[in-house]
């Protein structure tokens, strides 16, 4: 083993031991304390949103400031007015009627993993709702967000010492390696892993419980009663966004022959153009490495720079480069996700086949995670709800702002759940509530009939037990309960 993996093993068993030790003193702390504490990282988070967002950009090169800007806002601001009145310390019910009392209890030390795209938002979201659920954090960073992942836990340490808390409720690996993130996922009681599917299985092979989530690849339908123009911007607005970071960005469209060249009208006039031949050629080329992942020279990128990388020209102003086309596969980049200014298009017959186009792309790396529908019918609507193997179903909207709750009144996240189908333990987006365990205490009905008047009417215990007779009697006396 080489020396940087065994001190990167080394730092994050150092790091659990002191997040460990920050929690259980954390744990002591009521509600309001927390929630005070909670607010200020907000606060602070926010006031960095510009700066924060802008070291991502230049670290990592993927996206846009002032869309990261929005997404760091999000995670500190909407996320804190989100969570503002919930209650995750202490006693959370007590029903009277059922009596049962559910008490949170939180889970401890949680290893965050965060995605390169989307690494200053991730980090503050994730910091933020582990603990508003009282637990502490320990983040392994992507090589190459290690910088911006770093302020961003700074700056959050900060503030814990000035709320008069250990700093070590939130802490980062400072040497990551491979080995070291797979130590600290060992060593936690939960990991929060969001990213590609290499890592969900890394983190879920690892032993600990796991809230892994994975990639996307968002097919948006447009259906013949929709809003063509309408549809057309928002799919704009959304796949634009952070240079189409955002794992619910659209990755192509599916239309009906119907509308198809009013779709396509309406994509060229608002930016896109339709590459095609050599143009083509020379662009799918640039879009995958050796292995068939994604190149991270066009990540997060925009139409001119993706353009200039592949050697071809395309007109002033193009925000999106569309390819017309047929296949889905592992040969046909453009029926992948792609995490940048590049989107498939694809004409059906109808929306029977439009489901199975559908259906078929997200089988090709992105079950389970999301699907745009824009229609005006509602039993289309509803058979794709009924249907489709995704965890949420985005009607009318920017798949990006709808999935991460701006548009939707869906709860703001930054790691959305692919269920079991698409290897995940869940399908929400995760909020504080998924990071807390709840204790039931459970009091008795008074319905068993136990008590020491009434066990000479139940069965004698016998060392071999006739069933029959047993059922016979608790029938019996459950009629006579009534
Ligand atoms: C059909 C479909 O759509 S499937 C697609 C599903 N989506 C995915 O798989 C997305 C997965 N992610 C990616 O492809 C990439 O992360 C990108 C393109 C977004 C970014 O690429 P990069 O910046 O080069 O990061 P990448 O994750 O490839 O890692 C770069 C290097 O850092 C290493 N690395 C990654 N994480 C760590 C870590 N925590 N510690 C140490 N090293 C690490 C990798 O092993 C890799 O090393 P190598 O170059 O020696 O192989
Ligand atoms: N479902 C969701 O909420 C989200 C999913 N994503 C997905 O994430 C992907 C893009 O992010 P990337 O940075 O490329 O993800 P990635 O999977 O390459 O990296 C994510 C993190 O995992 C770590 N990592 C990677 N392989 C690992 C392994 N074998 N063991 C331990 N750690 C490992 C990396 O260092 C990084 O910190 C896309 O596929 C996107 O769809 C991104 C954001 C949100």
């Amino acid at each position: 083993m080489v020396d940087r993996d065994l001190l990167s093993i080394q730092e994050a068993r150092a790091l659990v031991r002191c997040a460990r030790k920050a929690q259980e003193h954390y744990a002591l702390l009521g509600q309001e304390r927390v929630d005070a504490i909670v607010k200020a990282i907000a606060e602070a988070a926010a006031s960095h949103a510009e700066s924060l967002a802008a070291l991502a950009v230049e670290e990592t090169g993927f996206g846009r400031v002032q869309d990261k800007k929005a997404k760091n806002l999000l995670a500190s601001e909407r996320l804190f007015d989100a969570i503002k009145d919930m209650k995750t310390v202490g006693v959370l019910n007590d029903d009277k009627i059922r009596k049962i009392v559910e008490i949170a209890t939180p889970m401890g030390v949680i290893a965050g993993i965060v995605p390169s795209t989307n690494p200053t938002s991730t980090t503050i979201y994730k910091s933020i709702i582990a603990l508003k659920s009282g637990n502490a954090i320990v983040f392994t960073p992507h090589p190459s967000a290690k910088k911006c992942i770093g302020k961003t836990v700074e700056i959050i340490r900060n503030v814990l010492k000035g709320c008069d808390v250990s700093e070590d409720l939130v802490s980062v690996m400072n040497v990551p390696s491979m080995e070291g993130s797979a130590e600290l996922m060992k060593i936690v009681d939960l990991i929060l892993a969001t990213g590609g599917p290499g890592m969900v299985k890394a983190a879920y092979s690892s032993g600990t419980p796991a809230l892994g989530v994975g990639a996307g690849n968002v097919p948006a339908f447009i259906e013949r009663s929709a809003n063509v123009e309408e549809a057309v911007a928002k799919i704009f607005t959304s796949k634009t966004f952070d240079n189409g970071t955002v794992c619910a960005s659209e990755q192509a469209i599916v239309t009906e022959a119907v509308i198809a060249d009013q779709v396509k009208a309406a994509l060229i006039a608002q930016g896109a153009y339709f590459l095609e031949g050599e143009k083509l050629e020379k662009v799918k080329r640039v879009m995958e490495r050796a292995d068939g992942s994604m190149n991270p020279d066009i990540v997060g990128r925009d139409a001119g720079y993706i353009a200039g990388i592949a050697g071809i020209e395309v007109p002033y102003g193009t925000r999106l480069l569309v390819s017309d086309e047929k296949g889905i596969g592992p040969k046909h980049p453009f029926s992948k996700e792609k995490l940048t200014a590049l989107l498939g298009f694809y004409v059906v017959n109808d929306w029977k086949e439009a489901c199975e186009v559908c259906h078929a792309l997200l089988k090709n790396g992105g079950i389970g995670h999301s699907l745009a529908i824009h229609s005006q019918n509602e039993d289309v609507i509803r058979e794709f709800g009924i249907k489709k193997p995704v965890s949420r179903m985005l009607v009318n909207t920017p798949s990006t702002q709808g999935a991460v709750g701006i548009s939707t009144s869906l709860f703001p996240s930054f790691t959305l759940g692919c269920g079991t189908v698409g290897g995940s333990a869940t399908s929400d987006n995760v909020t504080p509530l998924n990071l807390m365990n709840i204790r039931r205490v459970a009091y008795d009905l008074g319905n068993m009939n136990c008590c020491p008047a009434a066990s000479s009417q139940v069965a004698p215990v016998t060392s071999s037990i006739d069933i029959n007779a047993v059922t016979a009697l608790i029938i019996e006396q459950l009629k006579k309960m009534a």
